[in-house]
């Protein structure tokens, strides 16, 4: 991109000669533009952060250097200016114009280099998104001799040095001039600018001013004396409202000092999907990185959105991300271990807000408590389920029940329940997300209870079989009812249960939906297919119409004797037991049922018919 660089570009080559590879300035944008950067504002934060390491890097040798940097913005450009170590004109040679050149990492700075923000050597090059050029003006605080620097570049590629008279820039420091691309000048209007350096700087550690507007404002939030505790919960609430537009439903102190972490955690007020994750404002020495970081916390805390100042986490290059390493992963830990801490409290000396809590955000709790034997011990008396008791908590369940029989599906606790709990069996519906893996968890924390899943089998098993010579009396009706279903799979059997108003139970479990699922599929397959389907064919259970003997209207209908009717009948029973069991209707479902209707209508009108 300089001179020289082309020129070695165009000395005569012998085959085995090297090349200097050359920078297309204009891709290399446009890739940071459309790639890297999620958002052309980042130019601002590539500004404040070579200010401030700058600032920093002059210090670590003159602790009392003054520490400000003034922004103003007008008519399309924008001035930048800082206090700190500067640059002579080597440096500008070095640093400015080499791509992916950084002072910030230099061999022998690795401890001074913890304290800098930048550290790739690429950020100045965020400005060209929004400028067109930038012109630097400087001065050396480490070679006080040294005349100041004027450095300007193009998006081109191009840029002139030129070395200025004292009397230019009498102080050390940089100014860095910007002016606006086309279509670019909303970047640099005075209300942006005031509005991306408050977003950006407003927790650095140095005098950040736009004008005359301070927009730094230490302490942070988090860490600024209160009254009392309610006057830092109002604070906080306040803070969390202007940061991420919600009242949180409490606030929960994050600190970790290990990895220099000070921050808070604002829970939710609202459920959200636990696929869905919050983006984290997270700040680095002060400044802000991201506000979309993603892996700071584990999965299960998806109800929390924290904001945070660290000094150790690593950024990508992009600087909006965290970088995955062993560090992220402790703090990930450390942050958990504080909001489990926090629910572990509320469990203690505060369940009135720990109810309100769960009564939104179940869900994240019971994701947690999954994995982690001391939640769900400590969550036990709290977290609520469905049962056929109505809602509560496993600890209330099992001291009620001694088996915790439990469904693994919705569909079959809607089967099921109502039954069971008319013959005295409590059941756990575990169909919905996490249920059914911490029912079976339960033993662990709980010695001594016994968890068993409820299936079709057993609810039969529990169903009062027939006076052997009653069900000798209506086999004939038994077998016609069989005929009828048989081609859906389905077989028939007679018991005496309660409530008696339920006429007929449709009974399956997962075998025989599985089974189920094949024969539909054999049925319309082709015929290689069918004869895949057909050897797969297993001796899993079959579905099962429990007719209740109990029920007066099955009484009516077993004591028929037009086979014809019988069928009908058989037909309506076992369709208005799917609706019951709120099961998905097959094609072959929905014709049994319009049949069964239509032929219920027909009998009903007939003899109307006949008379007329
Ligand atoms: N305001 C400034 N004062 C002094 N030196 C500066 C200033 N701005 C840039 N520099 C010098 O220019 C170098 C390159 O800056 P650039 O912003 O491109 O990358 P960086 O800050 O080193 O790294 P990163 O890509 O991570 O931001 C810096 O390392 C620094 O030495």
């Amino acid at each position: 991109m300089d001179s020289q660089t082309s020129q070695a570009s165009q000395a005569p080559r012998s085959p085995r000669s090297p090349h200097t590879f050359q920078v297309d300035l204009r891709g290399l944008v446009d890739l940071l533009s459309h790639h890297l950067y999620s958002s052309p504002k980042v130019y601002l934060r590539e500004l404040l952060q070579n200010a401030v390491d700058a600032i920093t890097a002059r210090r670590t040798a003159e602790p009392d250097a003054p520490a400000r940097v003034r922004l103003s913005a007008q008519g399309g450009t924008l001035r930048v200016e800082d206090t700190g170590v500067g640059l002579t004109e080597a440096d500008v040679h070095d640093l400015l114009a080499t791509i992916g050149r950084s002072s910030k990492r230099a061999e022998g700075l690795q401890e001074a280099r913890s304290d800098f923000l930048g550290q790739f050597g690429i950020g100045l090059l965020a400005c060209f998104v929004v400028a067109e050029r930038i012109r630097v003006v400087s001065r050396s605080a480490r070679t006080p001799g040294a005349a100041p620097v004027e450095w300007t570049a193009s998006d081109d590629g191009s840029y002139t040095v030129r070395t200025l008279p004292d009397a230019e820039r009498p102080e050390p420091g940089t100014t860095v001039h910007l002016v606006a691309r086309a279509g670019a000048a909303e970047w640099l209007t005075p209300e942006r600018v005031e509005a991306l350096a408050r977003d950006f700087g407003s927790l650095l550690p140095y005098d950040v001013r736009v004008g005359d507007e301070p927009v730094t404002d230490l302490p942070a939030p988090w860490d600024r004396p209160y009254p009392g505790p309610a006057a830092r919960r109002v604070a906080l609430a306040r803070h969390c409202h202007d940061l991420f537009g919600f009242t949180p439903l409490d606030t929960i102190d994050l600190s970790v000092p290990l990895a220099g972490i000070r921050g808070v955690a604002y829970v939710l007020p609202s459920a959200v999907s636990p696929a869905q994750r919050a983006g984290h404002r997270v700040h680095l020495k002060g400044m802000l990185l991201t506000e979309r970081a993603e892996q700071l916390l584990p999965d299960w805390a998806f109800f929390v959105r924290c904001v945070l100042d660290t000094d150790s986490l690593r950024p990508t290059a992009s600087r909006e991300a965290l970088y995955e390493d062993e560090t992220l992963a402790a703090v990930r830990e450390a942050l958990g271990e504080r909001i489990r801490a926090w629910l572990t409290g509320l469990a203690a000396g505060d369940p009135e807000r720990l109810a309100a809590f769960l009564a939104v955000h179940h869900l994240g709790v019971k994701s947690l408590a999954r994995h982690d034997r001391e939640m769900l011990r400590t969550m036990l008396p709290w977290l609520p389920f469905e049962t056929t008791d109505g809602r509560l908590s496993l600890e209330e369940f099992a001291q009620r029940h001694p088996v915790v029989h439990f469904t693994r599906t919705v569909e079959e606790y809607r089967q099921v329940a109502p039954i069971a709990s008319a013959q005295g069996i409590g059941v756990i519906n575990g169909g919905y997300t996490y249920d059914s893996e911490l029912v079976a968890a339960l033993p662990s924390v709980r010695p001594g209870t016994v968890v068993a899943e409820l299936d079709a089998e057993t609810v039969t098993a529990h169903l009062d079989a027939v006076d052997p010579a009653e069900e000798l009396a209506l086999s004939g009706f038994l077998a016609a009812a069989r005929a009828r279903l048989d081609p859906l799979g389905c077989d028939v059997v007679l018991r005496a249960f309660h409530p008696l108003s339920v006429p007929a139970l449709h009974l399956d479990d997962r075998d025989a939906r599985h089974e189920q699922a094949r024969a539909d599929a054999e049925a319309q397959a082709d015929d290689l297919w069918a004869g895949i389907l057909g050897s797969l064919r297993g001796s899993a259970p079959r579905a099962r119409l429990v007719l209740n003997h109990l029920n007066p209207l099955v009484r009516r209908i077993s004591s028929l004797h037009d086979p014809e009717l019988i069928g009908t009948a058989t037909e309506s029973l076992y369709g208005q037991a799917l609706l019951m069991a709120q099961r998905p209707l097959r094609p072959a479902d929905s014709a049994l049922l319009n049949r069964a209707f239509i032929g219920l209508l027909e009998w009903a009108t007939h003899s109307e018919d006949g008379q007329a």
